[in-house]
């Protein structure tokens, strides 16, 4: 077994956005890399990476499998056992595995299901997109089946991304991501769902113009223009995924009832008892994660912005109320945060503590009629989205999502361009050591 540059080679099966990005990082630090991705795309694969130095593509897993000492799979989560059931038995012997899955629990059980008992397990997951720099970006290992001495070497092939290494086992991992992931997905979704319901492109109304909005918008978008594979692998397959969508829809549902039931005084205690307990005293005074100007430099809209027109916030009362009810403190999730959470932490933030807003914003859910056709249906669209993932039904999942995908599409390269700007923004200023 080698354990060095010099006499270690590592396998990459899944040759998709994350496979590549980490052959090419890895590759361009000096490490060998065994790469393969279906046998149809063998021809094309081989001559995108003739130039790579490093890097040699084989026709499949079985040829990447034998030969290489740290074996990774970076497929789609639903085809995790499939894939391994099919090359796990040519691992070569003593090799470690991992996966780069976005959900442990089902890629640990088909390691433990499919690979011979000498073949150790370090998994990993890179918590970003493929075009995110992963300089400081949270970066967990699973040693799941594995001595120290193997996670040093999975630590050290990984260290050339100078990400935050995160030790965790699979089921905190599944535990945390859940809502770090899988529930900030799900708000989003649901904005789409309901604008597109409502045949709205939000930024070409006055209504939602300005910082919040912004951020809403451009992240919505960033993950319709996405493969939808990803958002319902981490949810669907997540144990503790469905639980935690579910009481967003929950909350999401009861905070309406609320607003249209006119019960003003219920709907603040409710709202700032979540607020008081996700944001505790004390921390009034340290730095908000997002500001104002940062906020207001990246909208779709050419519409002036005088002053932040005001809106009910449904979706990010709500996710107060979630973590509120299920006892979760969102800051304790930092080490398994993606930048997508640290804008949605950032905007709920900037929300509940600024008491003004948050008065603004429950008054105008009481007071002002138009956001609640737009409430509706987001209520309706939180709801579906949770019963689609609770179904665990991937092509309905792969159906909605398409559908609302198409929807946006030809908005989707302005928003890219700003979306990319906005993010790296706001994620020099939202480090996850925040
Ligand atoms: N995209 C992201 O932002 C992140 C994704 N992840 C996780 O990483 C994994 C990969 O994601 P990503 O790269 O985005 O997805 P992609 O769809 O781009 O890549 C997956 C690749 O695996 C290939 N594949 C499927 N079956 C086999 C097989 N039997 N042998 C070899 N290759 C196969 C797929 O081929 P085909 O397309 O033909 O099926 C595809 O090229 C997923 O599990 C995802 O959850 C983790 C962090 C971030
Ligand atoms: O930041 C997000 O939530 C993304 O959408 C990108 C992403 C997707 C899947 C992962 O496992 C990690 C990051």
């Amino acid at each position: 077994m080698g354990r060095t540059k010099e006499d270690a080679s590592i396998g990459i099966i899944g040759m998709g956005d994350m496979g590549k990005m980490y052959a090419q990082r890895l590759s361009d630090a000096g490490w060998r890399i065994n790469a393969c991705d279906r046998p149809e795309n063998f021809e094309s694969l081989k001559q995108e990476f003739a130039s790579q130095k490093g890097v040699t593509i084989f026709p499949n897993g079985h040829l990447v499998s034998r030969i290489s000492d740290y074996i990774l799979y970076s497929v789609e989560a639903g085809v995790i056992d499939k894939v391994v059931a099919q090359y796990g038995l040519s691992t070569k012997v003593g090799a470690i595995v991992g996966g780069q899955t976005s959900c442990k629990a089902p890629e640990l059980a088909a390691f433990e299901r499919h690979l011979p008992p000498d073949v150790e397990i370090v998994s990993c997951h890179s918590l970003h997109g493929p075009k995110v720099n992963p300089q400081g970006q949270p970066l967990v290992f699973v040693q799941h089946r594995a001595s120290d001495e193997s996670l040093k070497f999975v630590e050290t092939i990984l260290s050339s991304f100078g990400s935050k290494h995160v030790y965790l086992t699979g089921e905190m991992h599944d535990r945390i991501t859940a809502d770090t992931q899988a529930v900030t997905h799900a708000a989003f979704l649901s904005m789409g769902t309901a604008w597109q319901a409502n045949n709205q492109f939000p930024w070409e109304h006055g209504r939602w113009v300005g910082g919040i909005e912004n951020v809403k918008i451009n992240i919505t978008l960033r993950i319709y223009s996405n493969k939808w594979h990803v958002y319902a692998g981490l949810a669907i397959l997540n144990p503790a995924a469905k639980q935690q969508i579910r009481q967003y829809a929950e909350s999401v549902t009861d905070l309406y009832k609320l607003m249209i039931g006119g019960q003003r005084e219920e709907l603040k205690c409710r709202v700032k008892a979540a607020g008081a307990s996700v944001f505790r005293p004390g921390s009034e005074g340290q730095d908000l994660l997002l500001k104002d100007e940062v906020l207001d430099r990246f909208s779709l809209s050419n519409r002036p912005r005088e002053k932040a027109p005001p809106n009910s916030h449904l979706s990010l009362l709500a996710i107060v109320d979630c973590w509120s009810k299920l006892g979760i403190v969102p800051y304790d999730h930092m080490i398994c945060s993606t930048p997508l959470f640290r804008l949605w932490l950032g905007v709920t933030e900037y929300l509940f503590r600024n008491q003004d807003l948050l008065d603004e914003a429950l008054d105008t859910a009481i007071d002002d009629k138009t956001f609640r056709s737009d409430d509706l249906e987001f209520t309706f669209a939180a709801r579906a989205w949770s019963d689609c993932v609770s179904f665990g039904d991937f092509e309905s999942y792969r159906h909605r999502f398409e559908r609302i995908a198409e929807y946006f599409a030809p908005r989707f390269p302005e928003a890219a361009t700003l979306g990319n700007e906005m993010m790296k923004t706001i994620l020099e200023k939202t480090t996850s050591n925040n």
